[in-house]
């Protein structure tokens, strides 16, 4: 099993081009299937998931072409409407293939995603919402069976607004006959950058970004062209590590607007951020100030940037508070950067009390998911010392030719 080796204390800098956003490419590529021709899409990053969603929508027969950053799906002859734990389990986003399948085929068999290390994680939300638009829904064995012969519009209150399940509704409702009206629908980006390129198939979808998104539905969608945009969590990554290394570094194509949270939470470290048309640039100072990290649906500071957050509040000066309030269990990190010399207290009720300390040392530390192993890797580059990062395959689940890029800005990294 590949790890990945790093011998902390260089301070990173120069530039880095940020890859398109995998919680945008997800949603993108399952929108294809709702659409009798070809989709191409841009930007896509080279990332595992990806290559999992391209494996499900092929064994779906649909066809999958390009690879690197252009991608093109045509599932004009798609002739199984099953998506298969083996493909699921190793992604929970596969979920994604739900609505549209329903929406254009009248059935789909999608295996139950699990748990996973962050958290429970249910469904029940986008089961809910296809209830709501007419589908019968069945668990059989494990697997949800939904059935519509055509999904009719409704009016859908979210309990909780659900990234994946507004992403999976608003596809599904495209198709449907009349209109469906999304409530406390999530507002992240990643659901706007959906809502535009559906509208550029021919969809009618209006308010993406806000609580409340309309979709007329159509009879059909048509091919288009999409471009995927920036990753805002990766732009953020790298951000957090210029900072926790004191470095300088300039993220090409990160787009300011969506990074609000980090970008705001960063400057009360008192680390310099200067914002410009070639992208968002870091400038790390030697004082860290402390400061307290509430997560929260977007525009809130986002769940997928706590683990790396947390490695530069344990080397600020003073105490910091987070908060996890999205996920039940994602504070997995904790135990490996207290290996690492962190000084962290888990408070219970998803608080972490982060004493700052002068420096992390290096050590052989494990991954359990995709941003602890983040947040590993930027402890490991501001750590005096080596530190062995074990279980990285997590890492290649969502960030591109990661040690490449950091190796670019003079990090000292390596797989093993
Ligand atoms: C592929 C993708 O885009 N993944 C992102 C998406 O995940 P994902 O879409 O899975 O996360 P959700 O927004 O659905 O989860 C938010 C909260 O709602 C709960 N919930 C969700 C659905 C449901 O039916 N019932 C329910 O109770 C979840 O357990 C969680 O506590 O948003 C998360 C929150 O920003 C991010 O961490 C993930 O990176
Ligand atoms: C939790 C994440 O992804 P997923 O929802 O695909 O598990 C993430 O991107 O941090």
């Amino acid at each position: 099993m590949q790890k990945i080796e790093i011998n902390g204390g260089q301070k990173l800098q120069g530039r880095v081009v940020v890859s398109g956003a995998k919680n945008a490419a997800l949603p993108l590529l399952a929108s294809a299937l709702l659409v009798p021709g070809k989709v191409a899409f841009t930007n896509i990053p080279d990332l595992m998931d990806i290559q999992s969603i391209k494996l499900l929508l092929k064994d779906l027969g649909a066809d999958v072409q390009g690879h690197g950053h252009t991608v093109s799906i045509d599932a004009s002859d798609v002739h199984k409407v099953a998506a298969e734990y083996d493909l699921v389990r190793k992604m929970r986003a596969s979920i994604l293939v739900l609505g549209p399948l329903v929406a254009r085929f009248g059935k789909a068999r999608v295996s139950l995603p699990g748990g996973c290390a962050i958290g429970a994680r249910p469904v029940d939300l986008h089961l809910k919402g296809l209830e709501a638009m007419g589908a019968t829904i069945e668990i059989d064995h494990g697997d949800i069976i939904a059935t519509a012969e055509r999904l009719k519009g409704n009016d859908i209150y979210f309990d909780i607004p659900t990234v994946t399940g507004t992403e999976n509704l608003m596809m599904a409702a495209t198709l449907a006959r009349g209109t469906t009206v999304l409530r406390n629908s999530a507002r992240e980006p990643e659901i706007m950058a959906l809502a535009n390129a559906l509208n550029d198939m021919g969809a009618d979808v209006q308010g993406a970004g806000t609580a409340v998104i309309k979709i007329n539905g159509v009879d059909h969608l048509k091919p288009a062209t999409i471009r995927v945009i920036p990753d805002r969590i990766e732009a953020g990554t790298f951000l957090v590590a210029a900072a926790a290394t004191r470095g300088d570094v300039l993220v090409q194509g990160a787009d300011p607007e969506h990074m609000g949270g980090i970008i705001n939470k960063l400057r009360q470290t008192g680390t310099h951020v200067d914002i410009s048309s070639e992208g968002i640039r870091v400038q790390g100072v030697e004082n860290i100030g402390c400061t307290d990290i509430k997560t929260l649906p977007y525009p809130g500071f986002p769940t997928d940037m706590q683990a790396q957050f947390m490695v530069l509040m344990s080397l600020a000066r003073g105490n910091s508070v987070v908060h996890e309030t999205i996920f039940e269990n994602r504070f997995i990190h904790v135990n490996e950067l207290q290996r690492m010399g962190a000084d962290i207290t888990l408070a219970g009720g998803n608080y972490a009390m982060v004493r700052g300390v002068e420096a992390l040392s290096g050590a052989q530390v494990m991954a359990s998911d995709l941003r602890a192993s983040a947040s590993l890797v930027i402890a490991g580059l501001a750590a005096r010392g080596t530190t062995t990062i074990n279980r990285v395959y997590h890492i290649d689940r969502g960030y591109e030719a990661i040690e490449k890029k950091l190796a670019s800005l003079g990090a000292d990294i390596r797989r093993v």
